[in-house]
């Protein structure tokens, strides 16, 4: 096998089929942009980046594709396409599901390694000393919408023996925050992440770009976190069982404002310029009207929306820094020795990818979490026992938050009511659109944070 079965001609089919392909309901227009290659001994490990030019700002996807002369053992579930290319059958597997694709991902981190440049290239970056010094299994992560992770059985000297790479699938140019600040923070020696081994950058062509080219963070790995509980599910399961959940709460406002001083140590912080107030007024302002068009019965908050924004123009607003952009208890993890560790610092899913790089303000984070416990009572039918479980959660972590960072959060709050109103907006939108059975949730706290005496 000299060359490339004809990529896209067989895999564009099963692109658009996949979850994390976004242009679901339009036309795709589907161009290779380039490919790379990791040497081997074994099947081809090849992989496209795969430019969808349907969008109105085109969506590169990026697309591992090992090819077998023989069927992989196990993989019918993975198999793209069964090709000939004249000498007889090539099989084409989806490549995280491959084990010699996912082993040689790994090495080409944990060795610093570079890619075949087909068009694109890629080359391993290692953090920090884990040595892997072998990989014994691999299987791909279930559930995941956007991205696709591979956990691995490994062994290093360090005691690490799960290792969780995550490929990502939509590529955009610039550092990817999830990456940067994951991999800062496990540098700073924070226990609130999981430790990071490395990850790949690669270069591709862009016609968008100055340069002609663009650059980017292609996958990540870090420690796996085996025994480990998601904090939604932990939560839920608090609340309806009716535990009490403060003393749980008010440490994850703790190890929230702990990574918030990490963060901003790391990053550095900013006071806010004119300008950089009234962006984030715009930016409301703008996902209101998305609502709106969106959701037509958030036009009844409008108008004290609109007022409650105004009133924050003339506030005292808190530094910038960065944050983790889309903070919710899904994105939070409760290790097995009782920890709170958070995860996925990609930014919101709606945001373009150099916005989610910029600094934010903290607020934005605590009004992202406290959304989510009002989420728990609003799953749970919202009853007397559920918002009470709410409340006390809320006050709990807002607690915890303040005494650990020693920013008096209260006297922020028409600021943090305005960045709750525009999480519950955003969700507004987000449930419209993914789980509308749903939508009740974030209504029934916009009409609350409307009725909040000021
Ligand atoms: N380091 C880890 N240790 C244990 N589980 C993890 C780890 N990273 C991710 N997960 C699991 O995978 C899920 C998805 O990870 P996340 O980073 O949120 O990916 P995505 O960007 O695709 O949503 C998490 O909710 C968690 O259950
Ligand atoms: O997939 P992501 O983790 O990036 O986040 C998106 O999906 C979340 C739902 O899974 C959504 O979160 C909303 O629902 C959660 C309960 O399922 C709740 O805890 C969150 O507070 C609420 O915002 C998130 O907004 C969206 O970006």
């Amino acid at each position: 096998m000299s060359s490339p079965t004809s990529p896209l001609e067989h895999i564009a089919p099963w692109v658009i089929s996949q979850r994390w392909f976004a242009s679901k309901g339009r036309l795709p227009r589907l161009e290779l942009i380039g490919s790379w290659e990791i040497p081997s001994d074994g099947p081809r490990l090849l992989t496209h980046l795969i430019m969808d030019f349907s969008a109105r700002v085109p969506v590169l996807y990026q697309v591992p594709v090992t090819e077998r002369r023989e069927p992989l053992d196990g993989g019918e579930d993975a198999l793209i396409a069964e090709v000939d290319d004249g000498d007889g059958s090539v099989y084409l597997y989806d490549g995280p599901h491959d084990p010699a694709y996912a082993a040689a991902l790994l090495r080409m981190i944990s060795s610093s390694s570079s890619a075949t440049d087909l068009g694109a290239t890629a080359h391993g970056q290692v953090f920090g000393s884990h040595a892997i010094s072998d990989i014994v299994s691999s299987r791909v992560l279930r559930g995941e919408q956007s991205n696709t992770s591979i956990i691995y059985s490994v062994v290093t000297a360090n005691g690490i023996d799960r290792v969780i790479c995550k490929v990502f699938r939509a590529l955009h140019d610039g550092d990817n925050p999830d990456v940067v600040l994951q991999a800062a923070l496990a540098a700073s020696g924070s226990a609130n992440v999981p430790q990071s081994i490395g990850a790949v950058v690669g270069e591709w062509n862009d016609i968008g770009q100055a340069t002609g080219r663009a650059r980017g963070h292609l996958a990540f790995a870090q420690e796996f976190l085996a025994g480990s509980e998601d904090a939604w599910r932990f939560a839920l399961r608090s609340a309806e069982e009716g535990d009490d959940f403060t003393a749980r709460a008010s440490s994850l406002g703790t190890v929230t404002a702990d990574v918030h001083t990490l963060l901003a140590g790391a990053f550095g912080t900013t006071a806010p310029s004119r300008d950089e107030i009234d962006a984030t007024l715009s930016s409301w302002r703008s996902r209101l009207q998305l609502a709106i068009e969106e959701v037509p019965a958030v036009e009844e908050f409008r108008e004290t929306i609109e007022a409650l924004y105004r009133s924050t123009e003339s506030l005292d607003w808190p530094p910038l820094q960065r944050i983790h952009g889309d903070y919710h208890l899904g994105q939070v993890l409760l290790a097995a020795d009782g920890h709170w560790v958070l995860l996925d610092f990609e930014g919101e899913p709606l945001r373009p990818m150099h916005e989610r790089s910029q600094p934010d303000f903290t607020l934005r984070d605590v009004a992202g979490m406290l959304r989510s416990f009002d989420y728990v009572a609003g799953s749970l039918g919202s009853t007397d026992e559920a918002k009470a479980w709410t409340r006390a959660s809320r006050n709990a972590f807002l607690s915890g938050y303040i005494e650990r960072s020693g920013i008096d959060l209260r006297a922020h709050r028409e600021l943090l009511d305005a960045f709750e109103m525009d999480k519950a907006l955003y969700e507004a939108v987000y449930e419209a659109r993914n789980r509308p059975d749903w939508l009740a949730i974030p209504l029934a706290a916009l009409g609350r944070l409307a009725q909040r005496p000021r």
